[in-house]
Order: C-alpha cells, then structure tokens, then sequence
C-alpha cells in the first residue's frame, strides 16, 4: 500500500507477532528513510523491542512483511545477509566481552580454515575505526572499554558491514550527558551520509534533540507518526498513553522532614572514589544524590548496600551499626535496594513476577521461614497494581516481561522487605514516563510512610521527588539544593561548573540566572565532605 517504500531504508507493515497468549506487535507498521532519525517511543510492553527484533531478523513474525530499499528481507536465519542490512546497538552489548576490538570487529567475517593474520588484522581495525572517527585501542579487551566505547565499536562494526540502517535501543542508559552529546554528534555526522537511524528512548528530551520524525507504538500498534518539531510533548505523552491528558507530578516544595535519622553514615569513605561522607537520612525524607555515574555517587549507594567495601567510616541504621561490605547485613539492617543493572543484579529469568519479587523474603511471609504462595501472589498483586507492570498475572515468568516492566519487578523486591531506608540507583532507567510518575510516586509513599530514600542519579525527574538533593562531583558533594531548585543550576552543579546552590533560606530557585554561581559550596551542619 506504501507507493514510496522503495525509498525507504526499511519499510515494516502489517507485522503481527505473538508469544502465547501475548499479541506482542499487532499489525505493526513503519517506515524509515536514509539519512532521517527516526524515533520509536512507547509505554513499557507496547512493542518496541519485539519490533526491533523483527526488523533484525532475530524474531520471525506469524504475519507481515519486510522489506530493505525496497528489496524483501533476507531469509530466516540468513544472519549475515541481515547483518549486512541492518544493525542494532543494544543495551545489551552484542560484542564479546573476553576478545579484543580488533577481534569483536572481524568476528564472524574469518569463516572456514584461512588462518588469521594479526597484524593485519589489527592494521585494518585501527583504519576502520578511523574511519568513523573512533578512537580506541584495537587491542583492548571489549570488557575493558566503558559503554561508550563499546557503542562505538559496534556501531563501526555495523557500518563496515555494509549496513544502512542502524538501530540504537536506549543507547544513552548507561552514558553521562557528555558521553550522550559524544554520540549524538558521532549519529548526526552519519545521518549526514545517508545512514538512517532508528533511535528507541524513554527520554522525550533525547527524541527532540536527535530525532525528526517520531513513531509512537501503544498496545502493540502503530499510532502516530508526526515530525518531532512542533510536536508538544504532551501530544506525544498522551498518543503513548490513550489519555488526553497526562498528570505531572508536581515537585517537592514542602519544608524538610524532620523525622528521627534512619540512616546515618560517619566519615564514609571508598578511596579514589569518594571522600569520607557524613549523611543523614531522616523518617520521612528522599534525599537525592546528583551527577554522573563515575562521579561518586554510584560508588557511594553501592556501599551503603554493601557491595562496596569502604576504606573508612562507619554505617548505622535506626541508631545501629551495619557490618560494611555485606549485602546480606545490609539487608538484613534493612537498607532495601534497587540496583542499577536489572540484566546483571536484578532477576532469576525462568521464575515467577510473584518468585522474583519476593525473592529476598522467603523468611517473612510464611511461618517458619515457609513461603506461602497465596501470600506471594497477594504481595505480587498489589505491587503488579501499584507500579504499573504490564504481566499476565504473578505466576508469569519474568523472561517474558518488557525491559521496563522487569526493572518495575526489581522495585518490588525491595519494596517486599519494607526497607527502614531505600537505596535506588538510577532507578527509572528503562522505564516509560508514566510509569516513571507512578515508580517515584511509590517511593514517595514508602518515606511518606516512615521510612527514607536515597536516590542516586544523574535524571531530573528522579531527583525532582526528593527533598533535597546533593551534587556529587569527583567524588566529593559540592553543593545542596532544598526542594524547588532550578533544572539549570543543578544540571550545572552535577556537572562541576557550578559551587552551590541556593541556601535553604533562599526562595526557590534563588540564583537563578546565574550561569556559574561562585558562592562557597553550601554544606549543612554536619553534611558534605571532609578533604
Ligand atoms: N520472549 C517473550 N516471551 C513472552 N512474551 C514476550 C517476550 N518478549 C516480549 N514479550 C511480550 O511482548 C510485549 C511487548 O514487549 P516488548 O519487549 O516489545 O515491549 P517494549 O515496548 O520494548 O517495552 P520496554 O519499553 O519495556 O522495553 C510485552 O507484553 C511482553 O511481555
């Protein structure tokens, strides 16, 4: 029915893909020009990565068509044929971690018995990563390089191959802003040639920064495709929703909790990571710690959980001392946490949502350290509820829920304990904006209900629930900002520019307008940072 899809670097229509009872992409239909960066945004489950996996010949769809330049896509299980037309920058990488640039980038071209030449070999890999303007070492094992590095590796490896469509499933999860700018300038110089780019993000921000047109998928549909200039972003949040209009969540101006301290750390220290931290964490109270993920405060909420061992300091809950590096005392001093890494930390593939969230209880919810599955599915439900997941039903295993949906399944978990403190990294990484309210509305609740939160990261929206937040840069809290801070000053502070931020006593968003306050940091009584 398309009368242009021969100029379409990938045309999709009609895709309908089923996993059991799951109608995963129902009719599905998109199409991507060279040279335009395409976005495709949805809520959690709504089939974006189903899609993705259809488009990379990795899943076969039960009905549709496909088609590259207007040729038909290759064979079932032709992997190299689609390599050739297509890549995909996952989250996940797809290179081998043990082997070495030079390696990852010939892998699967050295087929038969030629023996290899390695010095040519990596001859060839440093021109080609040249090429692309990418500079890594050939020689460096692929588990060595950060995430961005990796990216662009395998992004070089893609366009070697011959491949005119590249797709980035949230690339940025695991980049810092300026990682995040280092890619988009490398993606615009492509599309500049004529590479098309498929670009999946829960950041609508990312989407207009990047993208010009924009898909939107909900229900396992095709709903809107718009040019992203001019488009409101509520217009986009309610074509992702089916609602009209979408509820904000208002951010925090109330006074500051002044509950009895739940978590306390004295002089906490991690050497070449942060200084030693003293912090309180009151009943009631969220309080957020700012900047990039090599900035500190990763490496701070990694201690407090105990996968950290620190070099100094001490750790108390509830007035008691924690044993230090030991997730199991951790926990059981009732620090909950939510990791960062759902793929690595988070869950057991082949259970139940019920199972995976409710792992870490198995002592509470039956007498005797039994686990009474009633009971299990009860606590399942209520959370299946209250966050939003996207399942059909406790006893689903979670291999079969969206990314998102599964990072919704790690809160739970934690939530299962009812933690005295709640420790989230990045918590709403891969999670749609409406279930990001709806998480953060959860956590808001858990400290409205007598317990505390540290949120460690690097998004404003996260950050935006807590009641205060502390900038961490280079592994020190430069600045403190009380609810009803300004984006730019604490976009500033993580960032390093900026000394401080506006004093309690200040009206919210005192300075703003100034591009790099200079005022001495802002420390409070006994919080921040010792040298
Ligand atoms: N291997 C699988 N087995 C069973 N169901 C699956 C499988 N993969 C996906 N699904 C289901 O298909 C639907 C679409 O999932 P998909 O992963 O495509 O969503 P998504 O839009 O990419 O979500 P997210 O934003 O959370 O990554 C979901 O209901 C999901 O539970």
């Amino acid at each position: 029915m398309e009368t242009h899809d021969r100029a379409a670097a990938v045309h999709a229509e009609g895709i309908v893909k089923r996993y059991g009872p799951t109608v995963a992409l129902d009719g599905a239909r998109l199409t991507v020009r060279p040279g335009e960066a395409h976005a495709l945004v949805g809520r959690n489950g709504a089939g974006k990565s189903t899609l993705v996996s259809v488009l990379t010949g990795m899943a076969r769809p039960d009905a549709g068509r496909v088609t590259f330049g207007g040729a038909p896509a290759p064979g079932w299980g032709d992997t190299a044929a689609w390599q050739r037309k297509v890549a995909c920058v996952h989250q996940k990488s797809m290179t081998v971690p043990e082997l070495t640039v030079a390696e990852n980038l010939y892998l699967g071209r050295y087929q038969g018995t030629r023996t290899i030449r390695w010095r040519a070999l990596h001859t060839r890999a440093r021109e080609l990563l040249a090429e692309y303007g990418v500079e890594v070492d050939t020689a460096a094992r692929i588990r060595d390089l950060g995430v961005e590095q990796r990216q662009f590796v395998e992004i070089a490896r893609a366009l070697s191959g011959g491949a005119r469509l590249i797709i980035l499933d949230e690339p940025t999860a695991r980049l810092d802003a300026a990682g995040i700018d280092r890619l988009f300038a490398k993606l615009r110089g492509l599309r500049a040639q004529g590479v098309a780019l498929l670009f999946i993000s829960h950041h609508l921000q990312e989407v207009h920064e990047l993208c010009d047109t924009v898909t939107v998928f909900r229900d396992a549909r095709q709903v809107l495709t718009a040019p992203v200039p001019g488009l409101a972003k509520e217009a986009l949040v309610a074509a992702m929703t089916g609602e009209e209009t979408a509820a904000v969540r208002k951010p925090r101006t109330g006074a500051r909790p002044t509950g009895e301290p739940v978590l306390r750390t004295e002089a906490l220290a991690v050497d070449g990571h942060f200084a030693p931290l003293d912090l309180t964490v009151r009943a009631g109270e969220v309080v957020g710690l700012a900047g990039a993920t090599a900035g500190g405060g990763t490496a701070i909420g990694e201690t407090l959980v105990g996968l950290r061992t620190p070099d100094a300091g001490r750790i108390a809950v509830r007035g008691r001392p924690v044993r230090t590096g030991s997730v199991p005392h951790a926990l059981d001093a009732g620090i909950g946490y939510v990791p960062e890494d759902r793929h690595r930390e988070g869950l057991i593939p082949g259970r139940s949502v019920a199972e995976n969230a409710t792992l870490t209880v198995t002592g509470r919810l039956g007498p005797m350290g039994t686990v009474l599955p009633s009971r299990t599915r009860a606590f399942a439900r209520r959370m299946i509820a209250a966050l939003d997941i996207r399942t059909t039903g406790p006893g689903q295993p979670v291999s079969g829920l969206s990314g998102g949906n599964q990072q919704k399944v790690v809160i739970a978990r934690a939530l299962a304990r009812e933690p005295a403190v709640l420790v989230a990294i990045r918590p709403t990484n891969g999670v749609d904006v409406k279930s990001k309210d709806a998480l953060l509305g959860v956590v808001r609740e858990v400290a409205d209900g007598g317990s505390g939160a540290v949120i460690v990261s690097d998004e404003l929206d996260d950050l935006r629930v807590c009641d205060r937040v502390l900038a961490v840069f280079h592994g020190r809290v430069t600045a403190e900002f009380p609810a009803g801070w300004r984006d730019h000053e604490l976009v500033a502070a993580m960032e390093g520019v900026a000394a401080g931020g506006p004093g309690p006593g200040d009206p919210p968003g005192a300075g703003g307008g100034r591009d790099a306050p200079t005022g001495p940091p802002h420390t409070e009584g006994t919080e921040g940072t010792a040298p």
